[in-house]
């Protein structure tokens, strides 16, 4: 099952992998006119009615695998007004091969005719609201035909995500949907998945249609993306400034370090971005954990371990602070060991590097294929979200699991997981927990790769920062 948005995430991974949209629409139109045949048999005529956007497109590119037929597409609109590149391309191609055409403008104009198949290819997973005009009355024309009717990918009208249909939806004999099964087509008998030729890699590994998660709308308010509050220092100062900062690169509107007073002004001392509030002593401690909880209710997410060494009074705060939270955290570094013992209704996001996971009580597997086959029981086990950094990263929530392949041997640099937690706590606040991670990952990784590409190895972590944005956000505004 695969919902309209992770769909479109997808699909923009494999054109990353080298499959472009005009292929993927080539493979759709093709197993719609297969569908066509099954359906109406080798002299069955078929009308085609074809929206403007890509539905529209598989459409008229099935039409051209029907053109033995008796065949005619009515084009709901100008070929000017089609919406992209590709299906301007397979328009041409209908044109070529002289496919008859019909290109409707007014909804009085609409006649479908007595064809024994109609070919749904009105309004796809592209719809938002009801059907406008023409595509009402096309709509309409569809359901009131005598002929067999095979919607393309989604009875158009329909919402995809939901099953909804808002005033009115085609009701087909026959959906051929893409790739996999829409939440809103799950109920239904008349249902075929296509094969178009995605491959596994588009869904499993991380890629550039897993930064749509994020969005920035320009109505935001400070806050909106979230205040981040990170736990830790006392033996080390920069891995909580780094965490802090890479929060922030991330998107987070504010990060907030909680430190021993001994090295507080040192943390502030890295940059005046960060709020520092310092607590008695030298390491973070059981005495803290009341205070903890009353600064995390004003916070999104709370990342706990950044440098904050192995000392047994420190393990005893996180765990107590855990138990009590039921917010988001981030667990990473010395923090980690205290996850498996605690029970806890935080939302969870461990960030261990294999060794760690080992410590948890975790699996241990060189490659990397069997290795997420276990992180993702562990993480059913667990009942918490696991990033478990690697060559190949694997992110489980127990259920959805992903691999990233960004990343360099120059990240094996100290101070990169600290970075990847700060970002992972910032994508937190906006995003559900195996997406933040994932894409946390993908962009620490694409920033170590940024920063490899351009200056050779000898990256340190601090590199990483600036890198961020572009790696989560590249050209997308
Ligand atoms: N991997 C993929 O995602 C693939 C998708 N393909 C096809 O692409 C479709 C999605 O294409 P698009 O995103 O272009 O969207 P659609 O083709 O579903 O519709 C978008 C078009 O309809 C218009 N529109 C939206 N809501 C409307 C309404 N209520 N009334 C009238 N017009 C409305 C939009 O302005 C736009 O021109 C899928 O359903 C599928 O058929 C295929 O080409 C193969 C690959
Ligand atoms: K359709």
């Amino acid at each position: 099952m695969i919902t309209s948005d992770r769909m479109a995430a997808v699909d923009r991974n494999a054109t990353a992998l080298g499959i472009s949209p005009e292929w993927l629409m080539e493979s759709a139109g093709n197993a719609v006119a297969r569908a066509v045949r099954e359906f109406g048999g080798p002299d069955a005529s078929v009308t085609v009615l074809a929206g403007r956007g890509n539905n529209g497109g598989d459409g008229i590119t099935a039409a051209r695998f029907l053109s033995d037929l008796d065949v005619e597409v009515l084009l709901l609109g100008r070929p000017s007004g089609l919406a992209s590149d590709e299906t301007r391309a397979k328009w041409d191609a209908l044109q070529a091969a002289g496919v008859p055409t019909r290109e409707v403008t007014d909804s009085t104009a609409i006649d479908v005719g007595s064809p024994d198949i109609v070919v749904d290819a009105i309004l796809g997973t592209g719809v938002t609201g009801a059907p406008r005009e023409p595509e009402r009355t096309a709509v309409q024309a569809i359901n009131e035909s005598d002929a067999a009717v095979v919607s393309v990918d989604v009875p158009s009208g329909m919402d995809v995500d939901t099953g909804e249909v808002v005033d009115v939806a085609v009701d087909p004999n026959r959906v051929v949907t893409f790739h996999d099964v829409k939440p809103g087509l799950a109920d239904r008998e008349d249902v075929t998945v296509a094969n178009i030729g995605i491959p596994v890699a588009a869904e499993r590994f991380v890629g550039p249609g897993d930064r749509q998660v994020i969005e920035r709308p320009s109505d935001s308010h400070k806050g909106d993306f979230g205040r981040v509050m990170v736990v830790g220092g006392g033996p080390f100062t920069g891995a909580p400034a780094l965490a802090a900062q890479a929060a922030l690169r991330a998107g987070a509107d504010l990060a907030y370090v909680v430190a021993p007073e001994s090295v507080a002004d040192q943390i502030q001392g890295y940059s005046e971005d960060l709020i520092v509030d310092a607590v008695d002593g030298t390491r973070i401690g059981p005495d803290h954990v009341d205070d903890l909880l009353a600064a995390a209710r004003d916070r999104d997410v709370v990342l706990l371990g950044p440098g904050l060494g192995d000392a047994e009074e420190s393990h005893a705060a996180v765990a107590e602070f855990l138990e009590a939270y039921d917010g988001r955290a981030v667990v990473d570094a010395d923090a980690l060991a205290a996850v498996p013992d605690v029970e806890t209704d935080a939302t969870v996001v461990c960030t261990p590097h294999q060794g760690e996971l080992e410590e948890m009580g975790g699996p241990t597997a060189d490659d990397w294929e069997e290795r997420s086959a276990l992180v993702e029981e562990f993480a059913a086990d667990l009942g918490h979200t696991l990033l478990v950094k690697g060559a190949h990263d694997v992110i489980s929530d127990g259920e959805t699991t992903r691999v990233n392949r960004t990343g360099n041997q120059g990240m094996t640099a100290g101070g990169t997981g600290d970075v990847l937690a700060g970002a992972t706590a910032a994508l937190l606040a906006q995003v559900e927990p195996v997406d933040a991670a994932a894409l946390a990952a993908y962009a620490n990784g694409l920033a170590g790769d940024a920063v490899v590409d351009r200056d050779g190895f000898g990256l340190v972590a601090a590199d990483l920062l600036p890198e961020l944005p572009r790696a989560l956000w590249d050209g997308r505004r």
